[in-house]
């Protein structure tokens, strides 16, 4: 059975006080408004983890993601944070793959491999993100783009490493832009994603992946997303630091 699930990716926002009081009235507004059948998960920056993580430990629906992790165990690597040391603060999803990170930060399929690997062997659920740039779109290769990157980075897993991973699509052009992908273009994308996975791995691990959108899902357009029958929910930038909106969308299956 799949997950539906969505996932508040803060990115680099919030101070400490801010970010604590984000994450009180999201779990107040869950516990008071949702039903049990949804996984929300909210994803911090690095130092404010644990003591999210405190907040989300009370309410079953509520988990705790990093937006990054190391793909080395430990040693020299300044700055860096580790799957063990996020397993320590209990983190329980990671965010591979972002756009972001590929394009600022230049990693590349490879590296996002050995993240997932070190994820998984310390018990963390990848949340593997893809998705296309507009001049991928543009010209009618955003299939081939997308498949690609899924290729490049989940297909040296096993089934049951895969089993452990969430992957969501963020097409890069509607990503913080205010311009969402139509439900049609998410449904054809998702289901074009679960089809690739039904090659790389047993045809039940492709079903049973949970598939998300992300790109300026906000209250209004989420239950149209939702609806779709391969969209398990969404991966959510700016709506997810307004407890409201992200609350609302929760509320949108
Ligand atoms: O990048 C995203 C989530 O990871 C999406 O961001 P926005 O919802 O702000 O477009």
């Amino acid at each position: 059975m799949r997950k539906r699930i969505v996932a508040g990716n803060w990115k680099m926002n919030k101070t400490y006080e801010e970010a604590l009081s984000l994450v009180s009235e999201i779990d107040n507004m869950v516990r008071d408004e949702v039903n049990g059948d949804v996984t929300v998960i909210v994803a911090p920056p690095f130092p404010f983890l644990q003591s999210v993580g405190k907040l989300t430990q009370g309410n079953d629906l509520m988990h705790l993601a990093a937006q990054n992790i190391s793909e080395h165990d430990s040693g020299a690597f300044t700055g860096e944070v580790s799957a063990s040391m996020l397993k320590s603060v209990g983190t329980e999803y990671v965010i591979i793959g972002h756009s972001e990170r590929r394009m600022y930060h230049h990693e590349d399929a490879q590296t996002l491999y050995k993240k997932l690997k070190a994820a998984i062997a310390q018990g963390i659920k990848p949340i593997f993100c893809c998705g296309e740039p507009l001049e991928e779109r543009d010209a009618d290769r955003h299939f081939e783009y997308v498949g690609k990157q899924l290729h490049d980075s989940l297909s040296y897993l096993s089934n049951e490493e895969f089993d452990q991973v969430t992957v969501a699509y963020e097409p890069i052009w509607a990503i913080g832009t205010g311009r969402t992908a139509s439900s049609q273009q998410a449904q054809e994308m998702h289901a074009y994603i679960r089809e690739q996975l039904s090659r790389m791995f047993d045809a039940e691990a492709a079903h049973n992946t949970s598939i998300l959108y992300g790109g300026s899902c906000n209250p209004s357009n989420a239950q149209e997303l939702f609806a779709q029958p391969d969209v398990d929910g969404g991966l959510i930038g700016g709506a997810s630091l307004k407890s409201r909106d992200f609350t609302d969308i929760i509320k949108s299956f």
